[in-house]
């Protein structure tokens, strides 16, 4: 039986993102003329990778978006985000010492984002977190991304684990439903950036702050399944 796997997601979970996401999507948007985003909006823009965002945001201002201006836009953004990583990103309170408790209990980590993998794995690398991590799989790595189930089973795979012996630990609705299409329990967290109050994905576990996050409840999980 491998070491059960703790996987997070990223945006809105292990590390707060929305001032750089903000501000690199503000440097992409302003420049096609559009009003800039807040914090606020973030919540209904985030979640599906920076294309998506581009794209909402377009929609929320009610401006036609070319596949050209798309990739130019897309271009923009990137250059932007990863030029400045990690910017103002910081991991939220009390994940590093959840992780060493974790990692010191002999479980294992990974990360299941849709960031684009290649700014996932250089902001975590910008913060110093590469060697926690097992996987780092991000919204491009697969042909599917989260909510589909696949993206998580195969993140679990790259990983050496089991569906059966993960925990998912995520902030938004893509989170909670990748799992339960995974058929792996899930953890909710608050501090995020979902669009709604968390309670109502219905994830089997709510944890405030990471001061919660032990091997037991991992155990606690688990033993559920
Ligand atoms: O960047 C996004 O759109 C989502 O990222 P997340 O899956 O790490 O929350
Ligand atoms: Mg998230």
């Amino acid at each position: 039986m491998p070491a059960p796997l703790v996987i997070f997601d990223l945006d809105g979970t292990l590390v707060d993102t929305a001032p750089d996401l903000v501000a690199s999507l503000n440097h992409a948007v302003m420049q096609a003329g559009l009003a800039p985003v807040t914090y606020n909006d973030l919540t209904h823009l985030v979640g599906h990778g920076a294309r998506a965002m581009i794209e909402r945001t377009f929609a929320l201002r009610d401006v036609a978006l070319s596949a050209s201006d798309l990739d130019w836009q897309m271009k923009e953004f990137i250059d932007f985000y990863h030029g400045s990583m990690p910017g103002d990103s910081i991991p939220y309170p009390g994940v590093i010492d959840a992780m060493d408790r974790l990692s010191s209990a002999g479980l294992t980590l990974a990360i299941c984002t849709n960031k684009l993998e290649m700014l996932a794995k250089s902001l975590i690398e910008g913060l110093g977190l590469t060697d926690r991590f097992v996987t780092i799989t991000g919204g491009d790595t697969f042909s599917v991304r989260k909510p589909d189930a696949e993206h998580l089973l195969s993140t679990i795979r790259l990983a050496g684990g089991l569906p059966e012996s993960a925990v998912m630990i995520g902030d938004s609705l893509n989170d909670i439903l990748v799992a339960r299409n995974a058929s792996v329990r899930s953890i909710a967290v608050p501090f995020g950036y979902s669009d709604v109050p968390i309670e109502t994905l219905e994830p089997d576990h709510i944890i405030r702050h990471f001061d919660e996050l032990n091997p037991d409840l991992i155990e606690r999980l688990l033993a559920r399944h």
